[in-house]
């Protein structure tokens, strides 16, 4: 499972967690402006936007799983499995793979208007990038500092629909995560007041009890909830650091803890489980790509202004994994 989400104070950021139980080797990566893209039935992208984010590098192409670029238009694939369908090419459309929709999108977008106008003409093809790396079923949530939206393309085609909580989970489609929030709308950051029963006092026996029923689970129906109600009250100081701050905080509200998310055993009895692999936060007015992994919660950053955006190879910096531990005090000399 995967939770995207946005926030913003005196900047916008967009990141998400990336839950799985295994990883490719992903890196945090810069694409320049002039990274030739050798699309399989729309062209060649010569020249576009530079970006930043999370990908899977495969012989130079970065096959992204979240990214930025440089105007601050963003978008993360989340897993879609059953619901995700991808067509042969269609004459008179947009044919874009659906490991090519992050290039394409924001190689040539500013602004999520842009990137509607394209995706009103683009068809999903079912290519895969390698024999090994077959589709994925994806939706994805894109968004500027103004809007976000969803797009998703299903056997009934290819839908734009506007996220008014710009949040995002995984299955089942997103019109289905927005009824299933309204049954949450009471839910509240404030005391609660009681409106069961007139005339019986009821004892506020702890704080935190006017977000009562906000589940807890795993499940993306439950994250989407959880996720929504955590960004829609935060509040945080609109420095840098209070800002990302927050936005990991948003994020940890529905992280995935090993052995919480049981997929299947091994045949030596070890639990395959899924877990909150990594989890991200890009300023993208400032174009920082800012990360946490499971063992590493230190914040790294990626600041793509620090690379040179008109290079045309990519730029990847491997994940800093290993925990970083401050110690405050050193062994004593005495002893
Ligand atoms: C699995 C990832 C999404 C995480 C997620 O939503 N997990 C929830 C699982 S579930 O709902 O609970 O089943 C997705 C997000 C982006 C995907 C990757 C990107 O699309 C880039 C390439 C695309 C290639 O076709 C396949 C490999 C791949 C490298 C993808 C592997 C995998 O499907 C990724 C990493």
């Amino acid at each position: 499972m995967c939770t995207a989400a946005t926030y913003k104070t005196k900047d916008f950021y967009f990141g998400r967690n990336l839950d799985l139980e295994f990883s490719y080797h992903e890196t945090v990566t810069v694409t320049p402006r002039n990274k030739v893209f050798a699309l399989r039935h729309a062209g060649q992208l010569d020249h576009h936007y530079a970006l930043i984010g999370m990908a899977f590098v495969v012989g130079d192409y970065p096959l992204y799983y979240d990214a930025t670029n440089e105007k601050g238009l963003s978008m993360a694939g989340l897993n879609f499995p059953g619901n995700a369908h991808y067509n042969k090419v269609v004459e008179g459309k947009d044919n874009v793979a659906s490991f090519e929709l992050v290039p394409w999108l924001l190689g040539q977008c500013a602004t999520v208007e842009e990137a509607k106008a394209m995706l009103e003409r683009i068809n999903i093809t079912d290519d895969a990038f390698s024999k090994e790396l077959q589709p994925s079923p994806l939706h994805w949530m894109i968004a500027d500092k103004n809007q976000t939206i969803v797009f998703e393309q299903t056997v009934n085609g290819g839908k734009i629909y506007d996220n008014p909580v710009g949040v995002m989970t995984n299955n089942p489609t997103f019109d289905y995560h927005l009824l299933h929030l309204a049954d949450y709308m009471n839910a509240s950051a404030d005391v609660p007041e009681n409106k069961l029963a007139k005339g019986v006092q009821f004892n506020v026996y702890s704080r935190g009890m006017g977000g009562f029923g906000i589940p807890g689970d795993l499940s993306s129906a439950s994250r989407f909830v959880k996720v929504a109600f955590t960004k829609m009250n935060s509040i945080s100081g609109d420095s840098e650091s209070a800002s990302i701050s927050q936005f990991f905080k948003i994020l940890g509200s529905v992280e995935q803890q090993k052995g919480c998310c049981r997929l299947s055993y091994e045949d030596d009895g070890t639990p395959v489980c899924e877990y909150t692999i990594y989890s991200s936060c890009c300023n993208t007015d400032k174009g920082i790509y800012y990360y946490t992994t499971y063992e590493n919660s230190q914040i790294s950053a990626v600041d793509m202004h620090n690379e040179d955006l008109d290079g045309s190879s990519t730029i990847s910096y491997e994940l800093v994994k290993d925990q970083q531990i401050n110690y405050q005090n050193k062994p004593n000399a005495a002893e």
